[in-house]
């Protein structure tokens, strides 16, 4: 895999030549690994990337999967709890390549996760609530990474780089490298924008549990990537989320009564996410699983 990315922390250097191949994702739904070019799949296409993923890794015992089967709107049994329990207790898979890649990957997500921190709090001030109002949910946040590379996509090539969705759970703090044209985001009206890539700055994008908690004040941002300016791209998306075990409810936000909502139509919905928009409540962890799992169906 080819990377070219260079943050702050010097966390990517190019991986030797197949390096990847000894992390490749196992059939087992671990979601963490190397995804090979067109393993990845959005509404049933191919998407035209390969990636490796990485997820927070919290102490099993601080995840309370028991909490999933008691919850009456949680349709989960003991054989979907111990699905999610092999997912969440899967450790990272690290390349050997080269050495100092896992300290300097380590390090560059525990700085970014501080800027999801710091987002929450920003948001919590700006919807009118106690400034560590969303730390109970978000104090061990089940946060994932995304180092993805895509080669140009031929021109008679009908799916696309990433297909168009809305990201899952929080904030997205997304780095790209120069490459122009490739990141695209749906505004309002319906109109695609390209969000050009600029030195030294972060691109944000709204996830899911925004919508829910704030009932359609902040809305997931719909996007996806047509990647066919340059020869190969490289982004790090950090997938800011709740605890895994977060019950997310819509907020009390009376007070904010002259903010005007906008409908979040989720791009591919799952049940606990039309539970959520719908203003119930829904547990972070059933909602990524169901999503998660949709990355690997296809035809
Ligand atoms: O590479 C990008 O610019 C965006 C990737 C993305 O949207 C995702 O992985 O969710
Ligand atoms: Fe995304």
């Amino acid at each position: 895999m080819r990377l070219s990315i260079a943050t702050g922390t010097g966390m990517l250097r190019q991986l030797p030549r197949g390096a990847e191949e000894e992390i490749a994702m196992s059939g087992a739904l671990t979601g963490r690994g190397y995804q090979r070019l067109g393993e990845n799949v959005t509404l049933q296409m191919r998407d035209w990337q390969e990636a490796i993923d990485f997820f927070a890794e919290i102490p099993a015992e601080a995840i309370d999967l028991q909490h999933f089967g008691r919850k009456p709107n949680v349709n989960m049994g003991s054989q979907q709890i111990d699905q999610l329990r092999r997912f969440v207790q899967a450790r990272n898979l690290w390349p050997s390549e080269p050495p100092e890649f896992r300290a300097a990957a380590e390090a560059y997500f525990a700085r970014v996760s501080e800027v999801g921190n710091a987002l929450m709090r920003a948001m919590a001030v700006g919807l009118g609530l106690p400034e560590h109002f969303f730390d109970s949910v978000t104090d061990r946040s089940f946060w994932c990474v995304r180092v993805i590379g895509y080669p140009a996509l031929h021109r008679e090539q009908l799916n696309l780089s990433c297909g168009e969705h809305t990201d899952y759970g929080c904030w997205t703090i997304l780095a790209q490298d120069e490459t122009p044209d490739a990141l695209e985001v749906q505004l309002p009206g319906g109109h695609w924008e390209k969000v050009q890539p600029r030195p030294g700055a972060f691109v944000v994008n709204l996830g899911d549990m925004l919508s829910v908690w704030t009932q359609g004040r902040y809305v997931a941002t719909r996007h996806r990537v047509r990647q066919t300016a340059g020869d190969y791209r490289t982004s790090i998306a950090f997938f800011y989320e709740p605890n895994f075990d977060a019950v997310i409810r819509p907020l009390d936000l009376s007070p904010l009564s002259g903010w005007q909502a906008i409908e979040h139509r989720p791009v591919a919905s799952t049940e606990p996410l039309q539970r959520g928009l719908a203003g119930q409540e829904l547990i972070y962890g059933e909602h990524l699983f169901a999503k998660v799992s949709s990355n690997f169906d296809f035809e």
